[in-house]
């Protein structure tokens, strides 16, 4: 017996509302047993970045070694990695073993919501060379994906679309770029996928902006992933009906885009910060919330 296990490879957040403590938050909360490799530490206050500090590679070489070769993994989560040294070691460290790491899920993390850069120029272009063909998964917001390709910030719809598709056929099977920042009414997030592209319409939440919206769909994404994986081992797929056939993806997608949808909307009034609002976090930890 053994619960859906997750490792998340991420920078250390201070304020926890993105980085690897919101993806421990997210795995407990969805019910899966959280390990992490720290790539970097940032200072972060609802106010903004004060500082991004990447770790010596060997360090992150080394928690990573420690958690792949000891623990059963279902899925990993590659969030944010601060340098290209960085980039290149969790990419040798995941080649080394690839088998280890059950699903891989990629959330390259290039900008903070404050503005601030969370990795280097060379760094982005090192995801991109020697990250994406070990992605399965890829999910990432309309800046990074512009970034990633060298191309302007998609626009419609369409663009969307021509972006996911060229950054499938970098390695990732599936692709979902997250449309926050495209306007309109609702929120659409693109997903590509081997049988097709889905639309996911959601109404906007047009109260307070939140941070690290995008760090908790990702590690969502990773913990449902998991699940299913554990389901899978133990042999009860036929119970959970839908999730376990060739739609899984987009059924756990659509699953997690709730879970932030609902987290997001629960903190809308939380007031946290000493004064002046800043960007808040989400609660990550609403299905705890027994009221
Ligand atoms: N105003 C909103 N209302 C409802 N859902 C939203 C809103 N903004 C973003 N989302 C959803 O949150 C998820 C993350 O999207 P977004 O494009 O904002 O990522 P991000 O820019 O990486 O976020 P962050 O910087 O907060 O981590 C997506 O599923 C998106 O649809
Ligand atoms: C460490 C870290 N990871 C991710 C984000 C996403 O915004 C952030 N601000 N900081």
């Amino acid at each position: 017996m053994r619960p859906p296990l997750v490792l998340t490879i991420a920078g250390s957040e201070s304020d926890g509302a993105a980085g690897v403590q919101a993806d421990l938050k997210t795995f407990t909360a969805l019910g899966s047993y959280g390990a992490s490799a720290v790539t970097m530490v940032t200072s972060v206050s609802p106010r903004g970045v004060r500082s991004v500090h990447p770790l010596p590679r060997e360090v992150v070489r080394s928690q990573i070694d420690a958690v792949a070769e000891d623990l059963l993994l279902d899925a990993t989560k590659i969030g944010s990695l601060g340098s290209a040294a960085v980039v290149e070691e969790v990419a040798a460290a995941v080649r080394a073993h690839r088998d280890r790491f059950g699903v891989i899920v990629l959330d390259p993390v290039m900008v903070s919501a404050d503005g601030t850069a969370l990795i280097s120029a060379e760094g982005a272009a090192a995801v991109g060379t020697s990250l994406l063909p070990l992605a399965d998964v890829l999910s990432l917001n309309m800046a990074e994906a512009a970034q990633l390709l060298g191309r302007p910030l998609a626009t419609s719809i369409d663009e969307m679309r021509d972006q996911a598709l060229a950054l499938q056929a970098t390695g990732p099977d599936t692709v979902l770029i997250t449309g926050g920042r495209l306007p309109g009414e609702d929120v659409v997030d693109l997903l590509v996928h081997p049988g097709g592209t889905d639309l996911l319409r959601a109404e906007r939440i047009t109260g307070r902006r939140v941070r690290g919206a995008g760090t908790t769909l990702s590690a969502a994404i990773t913990a449902q992933v998991a699940r299913i994986a554990e389901f899978d081992r133990v042999g009860e797929l036929d119970e959970i009906g839908e999730a376990g056939t060739a739609d899984d993806l987009v059924t756990i997608v659509a699953s997690a885009r709730e879970f932030v949808a609902s987290a997001t909307e629960n903190a809308q009034d939380w007031r946290l910060t000493r004064g002046g609002d800043g960007y808040g976090p989400v609660n990550h930890l609403i299905t705890l919330d027994k009221d």
